[in-house]
């Protein structure tokens, strides 16, 4: 639990918004060394079965050409276990993965998945790469999560932000502690906590003051967000966003 809090650019929908036309630009590469420059802390990356947007060749040139370490997103699938351990990136986060899905849709199945998983997170770790689990904030996943060996675990924050957006406030609130407290048990446990999916400026700014979070990876809200102000105003941005949340949790527990 620390003071300072990383922050994960995805540039997912970089590669979205350039393959909606099938050529070379935008370049997704030159997006994650824009974040770099502007402060960022790390790139991620969702190598998608379908290629929808992150293609092979970006994971490849985002490895060599750029700077940050790289968190790569993966589904627990031989064919992609066999792409994070050709290019070895500091992190691999595995995530849940349907094809008719339009974004990741909540946590990996690590209980019922196990048998999928754990192999996975055992290999990778052994040629060390840093294992993350994209999960519930569920006593009994992130119970799981350690036992399987993970280093990290991601909260899934997807079902906090929808009942923000939607104005769901009770839910929302109960969402929240739900988080919370999964932030504390995975610290506890020995994990490293992060958390994603649907942040923005405010909820990552609240996220932010839970202590025990040590990187948030946000990508949608920003690349949005790039097409009004660009890349690097967004990231300087959204690191002050988070400053705030940690300093006003630093200063709760003064
Ligand atoms: C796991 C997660 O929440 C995201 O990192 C993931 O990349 C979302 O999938 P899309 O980027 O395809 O929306
Ligand atoms: N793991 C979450 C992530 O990388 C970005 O999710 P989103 O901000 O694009 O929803």
């Amino acid at each position: 639990m620390g003071e300072t809090i990383r922050l994960g650019v995805n540039i997912d929908h970089v590669a979205t918004v350039r393959n909606a036309r099938g050529g070379a630009h935008p370049d997704p590469v030159r997006f994650a060394k824009i974040a770099a420059e502007a402060g960022a802390d790390g790139v991620t990356a969702h190598l998608r079965e379908d290629r929808r947007h992150i293609r092979d060749a970006d994971i490849d040139r985002l490895r060599a050409e750029v700077a940050l370490p790289l968190n790569f997103e993966m589904a627990a699938t031989p064919e992609m276990l066999a792409v994070a351990l050709r290019i070895r990136p500091n992190a691999a986060c595995l995530v849940p993965e349907k094809r008719e899905e339009r974004t990741t849709e909540g946590g990996l199945d690590v209980v019922g998945q196990k048998g999928t998983v754990a192999p996975v997170v055992k290999e990778l770790t052994a040629a060390g790469v840093r294992v993350s689990l994209f999960v519930e904030p569920d006593e009994v996943a992130l119970e799981q999560a350690a036992l399987m060996g993970a280093a990290i675990v991601e909260l899934h924050t997807g079902t906090w932000c929808e009942a923000l957006a939607a104005g769901e406030r009770d839910a929302a609130e109960k969402e929240f502690a739900r988080l919370k407290a999964g932030g504390a048990l995975a610290a506890s446990l020995g994990l490293e906590v992060h958390a994603g999916h649907g942040l923005d400026y405010a909820s990552a700014e609240a996220i932010a003051a839970l202590p025990e979070i040590a990187e948030l990876n946000i990508g949608h809200f920003m690349i949005g967000e790039a097409l009004a102000v660009g890349l690097a105003e967004t990231v300087r941005a959204m690191k002050a966003a988070m400053a705030r949340g940690r300093a006003g949790a630093s200063a709760e527990t003064r």
